[in-house]
């Protein structure tokens, strides 16, 4: 039988414009299928722009530093408008380097709406493709929790889409997504109120980083109410009221809410019914090489139920590709992979937490050692926010299980730091390195 393809991606997105390259590297002949922008969450409503919008509201307390190392500086008024003028910009410059890459790896890119016909074709739009192999890099799309009133709320996607500054904003859900949108937007001289279940945001961090983050939110003026839900939401007089139940009931009047309660794999209309592709909760279920229950199927990225994280879902996209054209069979380690979380106070973690480690080993065998200290740029800006630095490590191996970081450029520090766990490194190698002076980061060679 001659297909159309050997390889149909259907999703443009990190996972699978990382696979049509590689794949095509192999000398596969290649078409990827995406219904809206290339580059998918990362590039238009995730990563990039969330990012972006962190160095802007950086700024803001930049400028108030500055005064107290000596500058004779004026905040000014930040132009909403302008930032997402320059951004528009720039995610437009890396729409066109994306296909630029596809057309000089000689993939083949079919813009429309991908759905299932059988495991062997796929009707784009109305047009039947077919393939030898399929790859499915459909991504994920937020949750939001059956409450009354609930249709007023906006998700992440529509926070980038926002012609204006709210001037108070209500979050539910305090995960990576409240958290980074609060904090940015509180730089922003945003009024912001985080509605969060637990005890503790963040949850599924090492306990020490979810206390010092909150902390810190809490000392920048973000208001957390904690042990709490959602109950209704109702618009009043051009605002919306939302009210809480839980350890306290509590009714407040905002301007916008956002629904950050987690994603959930984008399949509707996919049709996976009739490629005889199995689902295991609401993700695709995969094996250990992101092989479906349909011999010639493949899933990777946030269709699958893994690690919702970039880096992820492109080295997923990469094995996948070694896995199948270039015969090196290539699976993850999903218990060593660092992530951060760009608020301020900014986060990052590679490793076991500390309850994790416990759990699996005992508490015996578990030690940790954890620092907190004013790091030295703090001393002059008057900034009250601590640093803190814990290693989980094995007692009996001396290994270090995991590093979980809270202070400025966590993100940066905990990459190199990654290696070292990944490589088995023991907390004596630590101690024997010569870090750097004077850093923040040369405490974790203490
Ligand atoms: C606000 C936010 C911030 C984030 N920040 C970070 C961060 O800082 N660091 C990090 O590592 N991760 C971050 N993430 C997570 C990260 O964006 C995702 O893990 C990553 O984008 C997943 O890539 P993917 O290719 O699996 O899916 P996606 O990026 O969702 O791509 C899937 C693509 O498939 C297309 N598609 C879907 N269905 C069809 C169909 N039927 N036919 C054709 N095309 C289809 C979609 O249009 C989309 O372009 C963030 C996520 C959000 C929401
Ligand atoms: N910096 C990054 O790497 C980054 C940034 C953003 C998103 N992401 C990815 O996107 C995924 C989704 O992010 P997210 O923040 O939406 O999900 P999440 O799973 O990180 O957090 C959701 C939070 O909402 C809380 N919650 C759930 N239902 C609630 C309710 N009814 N009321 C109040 N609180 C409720 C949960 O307890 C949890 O703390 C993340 O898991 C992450 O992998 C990563």
């Amino acid at each position: 039988m001659t297909y159309n393809y050997e390889l149909l991606i259907i999703g443009a997105g990190s996972a699978g414009l990382a696979a049509a390259k590689r794949a095509a590297s192999y000398g596969v002949q290649v078409a990827i299928v995406e219904q809206e922008q290339l580059g998918g969450v990362c590039t238009n409503r995730g990563c990039i722009p969330k990012k972006l919008m962190v160095y802007a509201a950086d700024f803001a307390t930049a400028i108030d530093d500055a005064k107290q190392y000596g500058w004779s500086v004026s905040k000014g008024t930040f132009d909403w408008q302008q930032f997402i003028h320059v951004r528009d910009r720039e995610l437009a410059r890396i729409h066109q380097s994306q296909q630029d890459s596809l057309s000089k790896a000689g993939v083949e890119l079919i813009r429309g709406h991908a759905a299932f016909l059988d495991a062997h074709t796929v009707a784009i739009d109305d047009r039947p493709i077919t393939a030898d192999k399929i790859l499915i890099a459909v991504g994920g799309k937020p949750n939001k929790p059956p409450i009354s009133g609930i249709e007023y709320t906006i998700t992440s996607r529509e926070m980038f889409q926002l012609q204006e500054l709210p001037s108070h904003l209500a979050i539910i859900g305090g995960g990576y997504i409240g958290v980074e949108f609060g904090s940015t937007l509180r730089s922003l001289g945003v009024n912001i109120t985080l509605i969060e279940t637990s005890e503790y945001i963040l949850s599924g961090f090492d306990h020490d980083i979810q206390k010092i983050v909150q902390q810190g939110l809490e000392q920048r003026g973000i208001q957390i109410i904690h042990q709490a839900k959602a109950r209704e939401i109702k618009p009043v007089a051009n605002r919306l009221q939302l009210t809480t139940d839980g350890k306290t009931s509590e009714t407040i009047t905002v301007d916008t809410i956002l629904c950050a309660t987690g994603r959930t794999p984008n399949l509707e209309s996919l049709n996976l019914d009739k490629a005889g592709v199995a689902l295991k909760d609401k993700a695709i279920a995969v094996d250990e090489y992101s092989r479906t229950t349909q011999d010639n199927i493949f899933a990777v990225g946030d269709c699958t139920d893994r690690l919702p994280l970039t880096p992820v879902a492109r080295t997923e996209g990469h094995a996948f590709a070694d896995t199948v054209f270039g015969h090196h069979p290539r699976k993850l380690d999903y218990e060593r992979i660092p992530s951060a979380v760009f608020a301020r106070p900014e986060a990052a973690s590679i490793g076991m937490t500390e309850s994790r480690a416990c759990e699996i080993y005992g508490e015996d065998a578990i030690e940790c050692d954890r620092t907190e200290f004013t790091p030295l740029y703090n001393r002059l800006s008057g900034s009250n926010q601590s640093a803190l630095f814990k290693r989980v490590i094995h007692r009996e191996t001396d290994r270090i299980l995991g590093v979980h970081l809270v202070c400025d450029h966590a993100a940066e520090i905990i990459q190199g730091i990654t290696l070292a766990i990944q490589q088995g490194v023991t907390k004596q190698e630590m101690k024997h390195t010569i870090g750097i002076h004077p850093t923040s980061a040369e405490e974790l060679f203490e």
